[in-house]
């Protein structure tokens, strides 16, 4: 086993993500079972006794991995050390609140973190993004961290990623280890665009296996509204598979994608495909030695520039707006 515990800062530790996700990190899946783990939990003050009360169980559950837990209200605190970060607490959007609102409320969250991760996270900090709108929050942070390499900000498209392959396999009547090169491109959002082109099941086209009516039709409108299905369904959104989304996004970036496959995740773009360098956009992704890399040289049909474009036009909506609120 290591012997230096890893910091992993977990922010909204005592929302409903963060109560699925802790226990998962303290039992060794985000980083595996040789790497022991302290975790710095950051919650606004009026949710600081909740989180403490998720500190004692965490405790309870004696995890030989978990070499200690700390509570914070205080961002710089929170991150001081900071070998991974999991920025969950968001501003959830309210009644009568527009988009603006939306993205204002969260800059004010976001930007400190940001700063507060520049001015004293560890030299090897790993960010990801949770809290929506996770692409946005995620350039916010980023950019006020200028001393951080600009790759090690990410946020999160995992879930929709895997929400793609539990589809497929559904309607392949295949186990979803059967399922490889699926990608989910742009932002998380309803305009996300889940893209089966290169995917292959067992080996084969997923394209020529399925119909192309109940792709157009079904497989991607389901996917990329399953946020707004399950919180209809649930009365809340999505919690357990989010947090089991970040561990997997986690998990990955730390120790490699497997050979022939690869995973989705939302990286700043370096104008790889045509999206704007700088945006926050999901690719497809490979990982080695702790890094992310866009897979290169796919070919992108007339239908799949369509829909890529479409989502980067708004996350470059959405740059702009918080451009103009001076977020960034
Ligand atoms: N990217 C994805 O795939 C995905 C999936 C599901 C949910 N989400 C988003 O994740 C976020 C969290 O979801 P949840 O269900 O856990 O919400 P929640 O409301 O249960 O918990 C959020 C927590 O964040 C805390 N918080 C708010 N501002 C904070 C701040 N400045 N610092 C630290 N903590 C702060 C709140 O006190 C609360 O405890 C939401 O924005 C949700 O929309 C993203
Ligand atoms: O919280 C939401 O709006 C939905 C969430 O991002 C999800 O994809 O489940």
């Amino acid at each position: 086993m290591a012997e230096t515990p890893v910091n992993v800062t977990v922010t909204g530790a005592a929302g409903q993500i963060g109560y699925a996700l802790l226990f998962r990190i303290a039992s060794g899946q985000l980083l595996g079972a040789q790497t022991p783990v302290r975790l710095r939990l950051l919650e606004i003050p009026a949710a600081v006794r909740a989180a403490e009360g998720t500190a004692l169980e965490l405790q309870d559950g004696a995890f030989p991995l978990l070499s200690g837990v700390d509570v914070f209200d205080n961002p710089k605190a929170a991150f001081d050390g900071a070998n991974v970060a999991l920025l969950v607490g968001a501003r959830p959007r309210t009644k009568g609140m527009e988009r603006g609102d939306l993205l204002e409320a969260n800059g004010g969250i976001f930007k400190p973190q940001g700063e507060a991760i520049n001015a004293g996270a560890a030299a090897d900090i790993k960010v990801l993004v949770v809290g929506n709108p996770a692409n946005t929050n995620a350039l916010i942070a980023q950019s006020h961290a200028p001393d951080v390499p600009a790759d090690r900000f990410t946020a999160m498209t995992r879930l929709d990623h895997n929400r793609a392959l539990a589809q497929l396999a559904g309607k392949l009547g295949v186990s979803v280890s059967a399922l490889k090169k699926v990608t989910i491109w742009g932002n998380h959002s309803a305009t996300q665009y889940p893209d089966v082109s290169h995917a292959l099941v067992e080996g084969r086209s997923v394209a020529e296996a399925v119909d192309r009516g109940w792709l157009v039709d079904e497989f991607i409108p389901r996917v990329a509204k399953r946020g707004a299905e399950i919180i209809e369904v649930r009365g809340a959104s999505s919690a357990a598979s989010a947090a089991s989304a970040a561990i997997d996004h986690v998990y990955d970036w730390v120790n490699g994608t497997p050979e022939g496959d690869w995973t989705s995740a939302a990286i700043v773009s370096d104008g790889s495909y045509g999206v704007p360098a700088g945006l926050v956009s999901s690719f497809p992704v490979t990982s080695a030695g702790g890094k992310w890399e866009i897979v290169q040289g796919l070919e992108v049909d007339e239908f799949s520039r369509g829909r890529i474009d479409a989502s980067v036009a708004e996350l470059t909506e959405e740059r702009d707006a918080v451009q103009r609120l001076g977020l960034i």
